[in-house]
């Protein structure tokens, strides 16, 4: 499939569709710009008809003078379209149920009247000099004849392209590749496919569309949406450009950015092992593949896709897997030289750690150094003197923090959104003039019940050059846990900044 695609982005209609998910016109907007540089070539913003506040994110998107083109979405109903139109679209893509079940059970008409609305839709759009993309709703569960002819006419009607959707994810890839491929030799305008994940296959399916002939493939950022979700955008774009060598619009670099600003707007949650943007898309832990990574890192990587092409960063994880080439160095990258021997009860500690059920962070593998080599290893830059954190219901939540900075008092205070959120702002607040520091991941957990249950915290900062260290406390109080673990993974990066400034 040596050929290029366009890639039509509807995380902001069907994504926007997953239920609980509602985005404000801000984030919308931010969303917008971000495809945009993302390389996207259609975004579908919205359906305008559904609500005035829908109308207005729709029109602000289309008003943003975008390089993509910019899409509403309309029933075959002339105020759908007219909402669409007067949203200043680029596009419309208007829809129609086809398959029997959803045209005898839901819009309630003959096969006869569903070609005419659709039709007259088209002609409509058309009228009104704005692109036009039909879509046969649940394609995939349609009579092919009666599918095909609904097709030919959208198509007389001056139709710009036409959408086959798998509105219930039901499609088998080798299926799908055979419908594409039988519309594809009846029609003459371009194909586009919107594949449901309800059998985790909508990648798969989209990518068997395309190969059998689909010029353009419908995604969402994360694969959020109604139900199961879509076919993921990270996903489709990766398999088109490394496996089957086939070229997009899209700037890879942007797909983690693109991906956590999403996550975050949407509060849907990608696990850690989602393919190309999750945490560990890029990690080793086990002993057998870091040391063959850190020899050569295409032995336990795809190659044809690296960390760098998608904006990811590769990880060696610490843990219960790990061998000794990787514990040698990551304690290298600390400024920690050991023996065999050391090296070899240090990684014994890690174990036994480990298989307790914790997690190894930065901070524990250097306290076990420093325990094995038993000497203090780095001193501690910042050394936490009080700190106090003031919240309630009528309370901006704010924090003070004071400590010892080197041979300096320093003090600082900050307000946030809840306390810890003060507590660590104010301690970035207090070290700013000594080191540009960002929290990067933050995890709490409790891990004894009741309202006295210990709170372990876990945190990773990140500096100016991407550099990243982690750092666990554990504490019955959450602020008290939270600041020492920062203030414990910012000492151990200053250590290490000390030891790649003398590189
Ligand atoms: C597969 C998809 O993702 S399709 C897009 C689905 N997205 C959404 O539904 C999100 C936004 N939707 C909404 O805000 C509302 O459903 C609205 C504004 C569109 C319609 O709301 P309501 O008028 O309250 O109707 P409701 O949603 O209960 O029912 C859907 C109506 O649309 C009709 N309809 C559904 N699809 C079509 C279509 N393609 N063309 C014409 N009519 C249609 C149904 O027959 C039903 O009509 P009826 O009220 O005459 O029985
Ligand atoms: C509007 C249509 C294309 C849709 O989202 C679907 O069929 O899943
Ligand atoms: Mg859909």
């Amino acid at each position: 499939m040596n050929t290029h695609k366009t890639i039509f982005d509807t995380t902001l209609r069907d994504g926007e569709q997953t239920p609980g998910v509602s985005l404000t016109n801000e984030q919308k907007l931010k969303i917008a710009r971000q495809l945009d540089k993302l390389g996207v070539d259609v975004l579908e913003a919205g359906f305008p008809v559904s609500s005035d506040g829908e109308r207005q994110n729709v029109r602000a998107i289309a008003n943003e003078g975008l390089s993509l083109d910019v899409c509403g979405l309309a029933r075959v109903l002339t105020k759908d379209l007219d909402a669409c139109i007067d949203c200043n679209v680029d596009m419309i893509h208007t829809f129609v149920s086809t398959s029997d079940i959803q045209r005898i059970h839901t819009i309630k008409k003959s096969r006869e009247e569903v070609v005419a609305m659709a039709v007259n839709a088209v002609e409509y759009i058309k009228d009104h000099g704005v692109k036009c993309m039909f879509s046969a709703m649940d394609a995939t569960r349609t009579d092919l004849d009666y599918l095909i002819e609904v097709y030919k006419a959208v198509e007389g009607a001056g139709c710009d392209i036409i959408n086959v959707p798998d509105t219930v994810g039901i499609m088998a890839p080798s299926s799908m590749y055979q419908l594409v491929k039988n519309i594809n030799n009846e029609v003459n305008i371009p194909i586009d496919v919107h594949c449901h994940n309800d059998f985790g296959i909508a990648v798969a399916n989209s990518l068997m569309a395309a190969e059998a002939g689909a010029s353009q493939i419908q995604v969402t950022i994360n694969g959020i949406g109604e139900r199961a979700g879509n076919a993921n955008l990270a996903e489709v774009v990766m398999c088109l450009h490394s496996i089957y060598g086939a070229k997009t619009n899209i700037n890879t670099e942007y797909l983690l950015e693109t991906a956590k600003m999403v996550e975050n707007y949407t509060g849907i949650h990608m696990p850690a092992n989602t393919p190309i943007v999750g945490d560990n898309a890029f990690a080793h832990e086990s002993g057998i593949h870091t040391h063959g990574v850190l020899e050569k890192s295409d032995t336990f990587e795809p190659g044809i896709m690296t960390p760098e092409m998608v904006g990811h960063k590769r990880r060696i994880v610490i843990g219960k897997h790990a061998g000794k080439h990787a514990v040698k160095k990551s304690l290298e990258d600390m400024g920690i030289e050991t023996t065999e021997e050391q090296l070899d009860e240090i990684l014994i500690r890690i174990k036994d750690i480990a298989n307790k059920g914790k997690r190894i962070c930065d901070a524990d593998l250097h306290a076990v150094a420093s325990a094995v080599l038993g000497r203090n290893l780095g001193n501690e830059t910042i050394i936490l003197k009080e700190f106090s954190v003031m919240t309630g219901n009528l309370t901006t939540p704010t924090a003070v923090v004071r400590a010892k900075i080197g041979d300096e008092e320093a003090v600082a205070s900050n307000f946030g959104v809840g306390p810890i959120d003060a507590a660590l702002k104010a301690v970035e607040l207090m070290i700013g003039g000594y080191t540009k520091v960002k929290v990067r991941d933050f995890s709490l957990e409790a891990i004894t019940g009741g309202s006295d249950a210990l709170a372990e915290v876990t945190i990773s900062v990140e500096d100016e050059h991407g550099r990243v260290v982690s750092a666990q406390s554990a504490s019955a109080d959450i602020a008290t846990a939270s600041v020492d673990a920062l203030i414990t993974a910012i000492n151990i990066l200053l250590e290490k900044k000390k030891l790649w400034s003398m590189e």
